[in-house]
């Protein structure tokens, strides 16, 4: 089953501790996406600009304040709201702490198999267990009995992909997932996802601040700034061609391939004044204002 996922609207407001009561913090401010079968969505922003919050969101940790995360079939149809753990799963920045220390490889794959009843019983799980680890290229039988510690990050990482894969899912939300990884496994795991996603033709969001893999493995990239999208296009024309002041700041600092680090051609100051600005909009080659009006 082929599922597109639609983020409409999404807001999540936080009440600031400590502060007067009432006092809230607008995390996320009416996002709104698509990501259809077979496509990747770079979500970019530095931290705290609210990439975690709307993943999260996304798979239903945490309840949106105003918006909708609605997943729709082949033929349009939104998927029942109970169904959508089975269709959405994450991948995480720590796959340290997201895997449990005391469990086995097996057990963390064969339990979301049985979960979702993707295996008839024990011998078939196990059956299943070996197939995953074999899809996220990973030499089953020596590690299917270590746990989490007798493992390397990269093989960390691959084990809690295979978990994410073992329900089935159309929808895959990687928020992070090599910036906890030594530089050399990196490329590796964002090759893998890759590969995965293609061949399950799976909607992906790929969550990062690093501008440079956000372009190399994202058909379309949303930047995000303070919780708000300040650009949106095709990967290419956003990092190449930015837009809007943030997006050029994030451009410029970013690491130069090359090596070294290249000075700010922008005023950090320019960013904050252009709060009150729009989106820029590559598809359309317009400003629009937030709810999706073209500005003049
Ligand atoms: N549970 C919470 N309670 C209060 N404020 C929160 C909570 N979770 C996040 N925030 C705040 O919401 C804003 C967005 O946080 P979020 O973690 O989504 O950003 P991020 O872009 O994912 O950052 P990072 O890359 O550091 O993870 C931040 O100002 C953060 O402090």
């Amino acid at each position: 089953m082929s599922i597109t996922l639609e983020v409409a609207g999404l807001v999540k407001d936080f009440r600031v501790r400590g502060g007067p009561r009432r006092t809230r913090l607008r995390a996320v401010d009416h996002v709104s996406f698509t990501i259809p079968p077979g496509r990747t969505l770079g979500l970019v922003g530095e931290s705290g600009s609210g990439k975690s919050t709307i993943a999260r969101m996304i798979t239903g940790l945490a309840e949106p304040t105003a918006g909708h995360v609605v997943l729709r079939d082949a033929a349009g149809r939104p998927v029942p709201r109970g169904a959508h753990q089975e269709h959405v799963q994450m991948v995480f920045q720590d796959p340290f702490a997201a895997l449990n220390p005391f469990h086995t490889v097996e057990h963390h794959l064969a339990r979301p198999l049985r979960l979702h009843r993707r295996a008839r019983d024990r011998v078939d799980a196990s059956r299943r267990v070996l197939e995953l680890l074999d899809r996220v290229a990973l030499p089953a039988e020596q590690i299917v009995h270590r746990r989490p510690h007798e493992l390397s990050g990269g093989q960390r990482q691959r084990v809690a992909i295979a978990r994410a894969l073992a329900p089935g899912p159309q929808v895959i939300v990687a928020d992070e997932p090599v910036s906890m990884l030594d530089v050399s496994v990196r490329l590796g795991i964002l090759r893998l996802l890759a590969r995965l996603q293609r061949e399950e033709d799976l909607a992906v969001l790929y969550i990062t601040h690093d501008l440079a893999t956000a372009r190399h493995f994202s058909d379309d990239i949303l930047v995000l700034y303070q919780g708000r999208v300040v650009e949106r296009g095709p990967a290419d024309d956003v990092i190449l061609g930015p837009r809007h002041p943030y997006t050029r700041l994030l451009a410029a600092a970013s690491p130069d391939p090359r090596g070294g680090r290249r000075a700010l051609d922008v005023d950090p100051a320019a960013v904050v004044a252009s709060g009150e600005m729009g989106v820029y909009d590559h598809h359309t080659g317009r400003w629009e204002d937030h709810s999706g009006r073209p500005m003049t």
